[in-house]
């Protein structure tokens, strides 16, 4: 977590030498130096600053204000909150400046001159405006003086003025970067055009900045951004396209926090100028986000002309049924064979089915059978090698880790969406309706977790003859982006598509497919508490949550299990019950401190040799995305020879990736994660932890997404009533036309409304204003500071703020949460608490009329040596 530098004390310095300076920010290190300094017993004459520097000059004196810090392995340096530049005083100084070699064809005769002529304040007066060197200088070298002075000085500028807005100085760095000279002029005259241009400002923040710059609160700018922000806040939060009237009022009203009548009629006005700019859209009493909109209407209508293409390889239901190749010998139910018939003789078609019906199965007969069709063309019709290439079978999901997968079981190559399509952070994508893809057939895995954003760049680039299967199970959760892509495309009814639903894995993990399948009905089985040889169930409160996992996991290490084996999952970050104490748990236990061992901290984590972690944000640049997890195999420290930065390596299945200072945020310890981050990969045994403070993520997706994450073996830890109120509540709806546009229509409209309007009664009124981050990021952010967000300064610390804005009143996840829902659910009459003894057992079973299992039955269970453990292990340690 980044700390806000105190500015205790200060140095004035000359600058010897700059030691380091990152290539990704503007933060150096510095050796200085002392020349005067307020610091205590400092009688050093050089001392070692660190911080956000624009280019800064050997020879030049600076101020530097911050504090004394003792760095575990450098012992003393300065952290510079802050600079300034300590521009020449005198004549003589300034010819230096002007010399220096840094303004190209300013030797000292022309810096004498250039002084000589403007006098002491000539870098003010050639900063306001440099038509003072004409006649001085050669034009050339006057444009190039100017040039260098307002970049070098324009950019300290705005460390100093962003220093006293409140604005960290990377944000800063990136602020010049995105604007240039002209980034002061923004800040302070057309603030709000920040809320749509430059990711990694929430709209408090910009809004803070835009007051001290003097906007009063009924400023035109601040209420289109207001509005603006607060509309796209709800629609990435709840996963909606679009907002009904109603709702972007509110969604306005609160990011304005004012529902005065004048600001009432402000916002309509402001929802006029936004449509007019093109920045919303309005139809039939909504309005979307431009974007999202555009991405809705890009994938129907794709999808639409692939349905009446023509493909480039003959795929006949004559055709297919005699090259029909199936892997292994397996005998293919009717369904399962009409599945791939249809995908093969249509060019647009969705696959989805629970787990172990056979989606893998499927596919591999797809791929197999394709590529059968693919020769016997190519020998039938003389086609070369090159047809067969153009031709030939792409594999490809939202995740690196299914991707993986998707390679080991096809034996073909399986890559991201993002890699697929060439998408590079903050560059367009590689491939496009322009320069389209080649392949014959499109498989996608995990589809369910498809955003809008990411199919309108995949649909975009399928060329004409593709054939596209898209395969996912359609009651994980939605995408963690605003859309509904895979339950559209289903429930229009116009894409061809099959259900698996028999279950034939059988042994391990049998019985978690079939809990999946009735939690996904549902219902909680009866025999949810009874122990199988694939699961379990271990009751306990929210307060007894650590203690039980600690020892589940204690007896899973003993069991042989590793850490790449087994997945904590929980749905949101804090509470003791959370994900950031439970990795810490996790963490002691499976690579506990060694003396000697190599660490390196970032914020609160403190990473060690050998931890498993996780990547959590996209980075197309190095093959990395949000959900990757990989293992740490090398930590380097500065001091060491040929070592530039404090870094450290990670394997993520044999591709490694170097993280430094700057990246490190990119990462998190990987023991346990939430839900959504696991979604996409598979674990051998997971650990499920569910308590009533977490009601407000719960429903029947999250908890069926984390259920099927488990292989062979699951663990569910928690409060009973938890699962119970999970298992009977449907994810919410997600409002999203892409259902609309893929019906006729005329015919369509008016049924998908009707549809829409039933199920969302109850929903939608349950859900009103808790609107959290579907990643739980809420909570998680809170414990972030703002310099954090604004240092992460990607997409997702921007969709993350603006998820947080969303929030804005206390009913975030914590505040929900806590202790009055964790008394409203224990106070339910379904709760079954953990009893210490069977005598209590029975107790609570007797008085409640309820069945209960008891600790001493739970730890009997077999699988992953339960009956090791002994009841008081379960109990907090206060009792
Ligand atoms: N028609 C069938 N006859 C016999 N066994 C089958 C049939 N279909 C699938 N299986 C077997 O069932 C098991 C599960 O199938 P598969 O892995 O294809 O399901 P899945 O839907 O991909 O599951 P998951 O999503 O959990 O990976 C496999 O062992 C597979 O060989």
């Amino acid at each position: 977590m980044a700390r806000t530098v105190r500015e205790d004390n200060q140095i004035t310095g000359t600058l010897q030498n700059v030691i380091f300076s990152a290539n990704d920010s503007y933060f150096k290190i510095l050796s200085v130096t002392v020349n005067k300094t307020d610091l205590e017993d400092w009688d050093e004459e050089g001392i070692i600053v660190t911080g956000t520097f624009a280019s800064v000059k050997p020879g030049s004196t600076y101020a530097f204000y911050g504090q004394l810090v003792t760095h575990p392995k450098y012992g003393q340096q300065f952290q510079a909150a802050r600079y300034e530049n300590q521009m020449p005083a005198d004549e003589k100084g300034l010819v230096a400046f002007f010399a220096s070699g840094d303004f190209p064809g300013v030797g000292k005769k022309t810096a004498e001159k250039i002084v000589d002529h403007l006098g002491q304040d000539a870098i003010d007066l050639i900063l306001a405006d440099p038509s003072v060197l004409t006649g001085l200088v050669k034009p050339k070298v006057a444009a190039d003086l100017a040039e260098k002075l307002q970049e070098n000085l324009g950019l300290e500028k705005l460390f100093l003025l962003g220093h006293q807005i409140g604005l960290s100085a990377d944000v800063a760095g990136r602020l010049f970067d995105h604007y240039g000279e002209a980034a002061q002029e923004v800040l302070q005259k057309t603030p709000y055009r920040l809320v749509y241009e430059f990711d990694g400002l929430p709209f408090k923040k910009v809004d803070a900045i835009a007051k001290q710059a003097g906007f009063p609160d009924d400023h035109p700018d601040r209420i289109q951004a207001g509005v603006y922000a607060g509309i796209l806040n709800a629609c990435y939060s709840a996963g909606h396209t679009y907002l009904t009237v109603d709702q972007a009022l509110a969604a306005a009203q609160s990011t304005l926090q004012s529902n005065s009548s004048s600001m009432q009629i402000a916002i309509d006005q402001a929802l006029g100028a936004l449509v007019s700019q093109e920045r919303l859209v309005y139809e039939d009493g909504n309005y979307s986000p431009t974007d999202l909109k555009g991405a809705e209407v890009l994938v129907s209508s794709k999808v639409k002309s692939l349905l009446t293409a023509k493909s480039a390889v003959q795929t006949t239901p004559d055709l297919v049924d005699t090259t029909f190749v199936v892997p292994e010998n397996l005998d293919l139910d009717e369904v399962q064979r009409a599945a791939v018939e249809s995908a093969l003789t249509n060019q647009v078609f969705v696959l989805t089915g629970g787990p172990g019906t056979g989606k893998t199965t499927v596919t591999k007969t797809l791929v197999a059978t394709w590529e059968a069709l693919v020769r016997h063309q190519a020998q039938s019709q003389g086609r070369d090698k090159e047809w067969v290439k153009q031709n030939r079978v792409r594999l490809a999901s939202p995740t690196g880790r299914a991707a993986k997968r998707m390679t080991e079981i096809t034996g073909y190559e399986a890559t991201t969406i993002h890699r697929l399509l060439g998408i590079t952070d903050g560059d367009d994508a590689e491939f496009d309706a322009d320069n389209p893809i080649s392949g014959g057939l499109l498989i996608i895995d995990e589809a369910s977790m498809l955003d809008i954003s990411l199919a309108e760049s995949l649909f975009a680039a399928l060329p004409k003859g593709m054939h596209i299967v898209l395969v996912g199970d359609a009651d994980q959760l939605p995408s963690v982006g605003p859309g509904n892509v895979l339950y559209d495309l289903i429930q229009s009814q116009v894409v061809p598509h099959v259900a698996l639903e028999r279950i034939y894995r059988q042994g391990k993990g049998s019985s978690i497919s079939a809990l999946a399948q009735s939690i996904n009905a549902g219902i909680l089985p009866r025999d949810f508490q009874e122990n199988q040889s694939d699961r379990s169930t271990f009751l306990s409160t929210a307060d007894q949550v650590p203690r039980a996992v600690s020892q589940v996991l204690q007896a899973a290490v003993k069991k042989g299990f590793t850490a790449n084996q087994v997945q904590v999952l929980a749905p949101m970050y804090k509470t003791p019950a959370g994900v950031l104490a439970l990795n810490q748990i996790a963490q002691d236990l499976f690579n506990p401190v060694k003396s000697g061992q190599k660490t390196l901290q970032q914020g609160e984590t403190i990473f060690r040799l050998g931890d498993k972690v996780l990547q959590l944000e996209n980075d197309s640049e190095r093959d990395i995305y949000n959900g990757d997890m990989g293992q740490v195999i090398a930590i380097h420290y500065k001091k060491e020879p040929g070592v530039a930065a404090d870094s450290l390596v990670v394997d993520f299945d044999g591709q490694e990736v170097w993280y430094t200072s700057k990246t490190l945020n990119q990462l998190t310890l990987a023991y346990a994660t939430t839900i959504h981050k696991a979604q996409g990969n598979e674990f051998k045994l997971v650990i499920l932890v569910l308590t009533g403070q977490f009601k407000i993520m719960l429903n029947q997706n999250l908890v069926y997404t984390a259920i099927t994450r488990a292989k062979e073996s699951l663990v569910m830890v928690g409060d009973y009533s938890a699962y119970e109120y999970a298992a009977t509540h449907p994810v919410p709806v997600r409002q999203t036309f892409l259902q609309e546009l893929l019906v006729d229509q005329q015919n369509g409209r008016r049924a998908t409304r009707a549809k829409q309007a039933d199920s969302r009664v109850g929903q939608l009124a349950e859900h009103q204003g808790q609107t959290v981050d579907c990643d739980g990021q809420t909570t998680n952010l809170d414990s972030q500071s703002a310099s954090r967000a604004d240092r992460l300064g990607t997409q997702q610390s921007q969709t993350t703020a603006v998820r947080q804005e969303a929030t804005q009143q206390p009913q975030t996840a914590d505040a929900l949460s806590a202790e009055s829902d964790q008394r409203s659910l224990i106070s339910s009459s379904q709760q079954k608490p953990a009893v210490q003894t069977p005598l209590a057992a029975d107790q609570v079973a007797g008085e409640s009329g309820l069945t209960t299992v008891t600790l001493a039955q739970a730890m009997a269970d077999p699988m992953i040596g339960m009956a090791d453990l002994k009841p008081a292990d379960f109990m907090p340690e206060s009792r």
